[in-house]
């Protein structure tokens, strides 16, 4: 993914100007900041769903958006509707391009990929529950597995592991990272850094029409923060995790787990 002197706006607010970015095959990179900070639509430039205000972006050297990209696409979270007339499975299968299994196989072989989909990321016992009946965090295991069903290069997520327990965030961030070490360029839009913290390459951090990039250990000081928030932002390390203190009260996220009061997801 290139983008050149990007900059996005919506009327006269500016989410970000003059972003110059390359994120390579294989690079795990993940985008940080407060609500409203413009994450959610940095992914959607990379979709080609909403295009720049200035600049340019690429995906594979061509505009994105185009068909046959090969991009996996984790959206935020949304719950599906109790009456939704999906089963668990029959999600999944919507993320498998089918013109690529032969006419005869491809049925059997549809199913032999979703059963391995849902083994992976645990959700066999459920592969036949309406879609609507299941549980926030089984419901984003199911778009997981949608997501990497085709072997994505690049691989865009939004929150992925909203509303996940520990041990799935572990198993759902271990698979993300698999598809990166396949060569895949991930893209994670997140508030809660830990999980991803041994994955990490690079971060994009937002906030307040800034950004700053590069590696953890560049961006995620009390110098950087509180520069980006205008705003003393104290950063520390406390076993191996990352702890951001003094974030502005508006930055907090509505529907992130805050560990102590004082303690807000980085
Ligand atoms: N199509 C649009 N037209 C006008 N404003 C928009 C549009 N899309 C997004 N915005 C605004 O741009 C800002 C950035 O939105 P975005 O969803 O990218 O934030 P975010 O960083 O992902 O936030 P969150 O952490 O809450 O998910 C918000 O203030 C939002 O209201």
């Amino acid at each position: 993914m290139r983008l050149r002197n990007a900059s996005l706006a919506f009327g006269d607010r500016t989410l970000w100007a003059g972003l110059d970015l390359d994120i390579r095959e294989g690079e795990f990179f993940a985008v940080l900041g407060p609500n409203g900070s413009g994450k959610t639509t940095f992914l959607k430039a990379l979709l080609g769903a909403v295009p720049l205000t200035t600049g340019t972006v690429e995906v594979g050297g061509r505009a994105p958006g185009r068909r046959g990209d090969h991009v996996g696409y984790i959206p935020q979270q949304k719950m599906f509707a109790p009456t939704t007339p999906m089963r668990a499975r029959d999600l999944v299968a919507l993320g498998i391009d089918g013109h690529r299994w032969g006419i005869r196989l491809r049925s059997r072989a549809v199913d032999r990929r979703v059963d391995a989909l849902l083994a992976k990321v645990g959700a066999t016992e459920y592969a036949k529950v309406p879609v609507g009946l299941l549980s926030g965090g089984e419901q984003q295991r199911l778009r997981v597995a949608q997501a990497i069903a085709d072997n994505p290069r690049v691989l865009l997520c939004d929150e992925p592991l909203l509303s996940l327990d520990l041990n799935h965030q572990q198993a759902v961030s271990g698979l993300i990272d698999a598809q990166r070490r396949e060569g895949a360029a991930v893209v994670l839009v997140t508030h809660e850094i830990n999980p991803i913290l041994d994955y990490l390459d690079r971060v994009l951090y937002i906030a307040d029409g800034k950004f700053r990039i590069g590696t953890v250990e560049e961006v995620m000081t009390t110098e950087v923060l509180s520069e980006l928030y205008g705003s003393r932002v104290e950063v520390s390390r406390v076993n191996g995790r990352i702890v951001v203190v003094g974030l502005p009260d508006a930055t907090t996220h509505a529907h992130a787990p805050e560990p102590h009061q004082e303690e807000q997801p980085a």
